[in-house]
């Protein structure tokens, strides 16, 4: 089927001569609009809850760069608050949640997500739909089970999300019993945004990377292949991206197993030999590393012609290897646009 969006003919299986275009944390502290929108507003989760503040970051980066898809306004964080976990974010600092410890770690959870509570997340995105240009793809998303669940168990983020791997090793049932609810609790949110008119979701495995084999296995590729499935299942119409951070070995597993339209590539990832895995059976997005956007010149023109070249005659969606960091130039990101749909900086 084709589509006057360039971002879903690509995830539905068509080539395109020009990758279509957006970033991840393309909303955010990089950009100076967001910044004056963000210092009206109280916390980031109330922030994050008010429709109006939210659908106006999610759209902030589409006026100035025409991206090819719009990636609404929220945070991975949104669903253990919806699960009844106590979160909150301190400027400077990240994520803070009350870990899950003690001798019932999951007696304070709800069996099942809040859609209540996340009503305002739906609202956000009824408001961006209406307001997105006809080209503009639009985007939900959740994180992975295991990484939703490393920050639920350490209670802020780590360099290796040591106490996640450990707590997985002593207590797998409970862990397991986690990973279940999360999965449950993710298919249901993500049918929701689809039901509310995203048409794109993309699964963040951020910590993905840190796992043995067996483990991957059993909290990363599983869960995210059950996810995807039953997203599909249950909305044949909606595209699914998994991203999952750091697979390395596990790639080609993920290109080949994981069922999703498209998979997003770190910036460690080898376009080439993930391009030679997919076979154009699934579209491959990424994987520029925010440093060169940091960098900007000469490195970054050289980077993004050798993300180019490296995808040719494979769907390709142009993305970056990780999210864009706040001390990004927003003239390197113009640049970067001008480059990837033009040929020139
Ligand atoms: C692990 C993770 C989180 N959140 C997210 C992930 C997965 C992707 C990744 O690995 O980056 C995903 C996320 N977070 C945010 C978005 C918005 C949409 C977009 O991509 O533009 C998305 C898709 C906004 C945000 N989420 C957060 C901010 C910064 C808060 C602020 O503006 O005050 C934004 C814009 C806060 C957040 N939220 C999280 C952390 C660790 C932090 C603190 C680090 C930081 O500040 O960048 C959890």
């Amino acid at each position: 089927m084709s589509s006057d969006k360039p971002m879903l003919s690509v995830l539905r299986g068509e080539q395109s001569r020009i990758p279509p275009l957006w970033l991840m944390r393309q909303a955010g502290r990089f950009l100076p609009e967001y910044r004056a929108l963000r210092a009206k507003s109280g916390s980031f989760l109330e922030f994050c809850y008010s429709p109006a503040a939210a659908a106006e970051a999610t759209l902030q980066p589409i006026r100035r760069f025409g991206f090819d898809a719009a990636i609404l306004f929220s945070d991975i964080l949104v669903v253990p608050d919806a699960l009844g976990q106590t979160v909150g974010f301190e400027s400077g600092h990240g994520p803070r949640l009350a870990p899950l410890e003690g001798e019932a770690p999951l007696s304070g959870l709800r069996e099942e997500i809040d859609l209540e509570k996340l009503a305002p997340v739906f609202e956000t995105i009824e408001r961006v739909k209406g307001a997105l240009p006809r080209e503009t793809a639009f985007i939900g998303f959740c994180g992975a089970p295991w990484t939703v669940a490393s920050y639920m168990i350490a209670g802020h983020g780590t360099p290796d999300q040591a106490p996640a791997r450990l707590f997985a090793y002593r207590r797998p049932e409970i862990f397991e019993a986690l990973i279940t609810r999360l999965v449950e609790a993710s298919v249901a949110y993500l049918l929701r945004q689809i039901d509310a008119g995203v048409e794109v979701v993309q699964i963040f495995d951020s910590w993905a990377g840190v796992l043995p084999p067996t483990q991957f296995e059993r909290w990363v590729f599983e869960p995210l292949r059950d996810i995807v499935a039953r997203v599909k299942k249950a909305r044949p119409q909606a595209l699914v991206i998994a991203f999952p951070r750091g697979a390395g070995a596990h790639l080609r597993r993920c290109v080949e197993g994981l069922g999703a339209d498209g998979v997003g590539l770190d910036t460690a990832a080898d376009p080439a030999s993930a391009a030679r895995d997919a076979q154009n059976r699934v579209a491959l997005q990424g994987n520029l590393d925010p440093l060169a956007l940091i960098a900007g010149g000469a490195a970054l023109e050289k980077e993004v012609a050798s993300i180019l070249t490296a995808f040719q005659g494979h769907r390709h969606i142009f993305n970056l290897g990780h999210g864009v960091l706040p001390q990004t130039p927003v003239e390197h990101v113009e640049m970067l646009v001008r480059f990837v749909r033009e040929g020139r900086s």
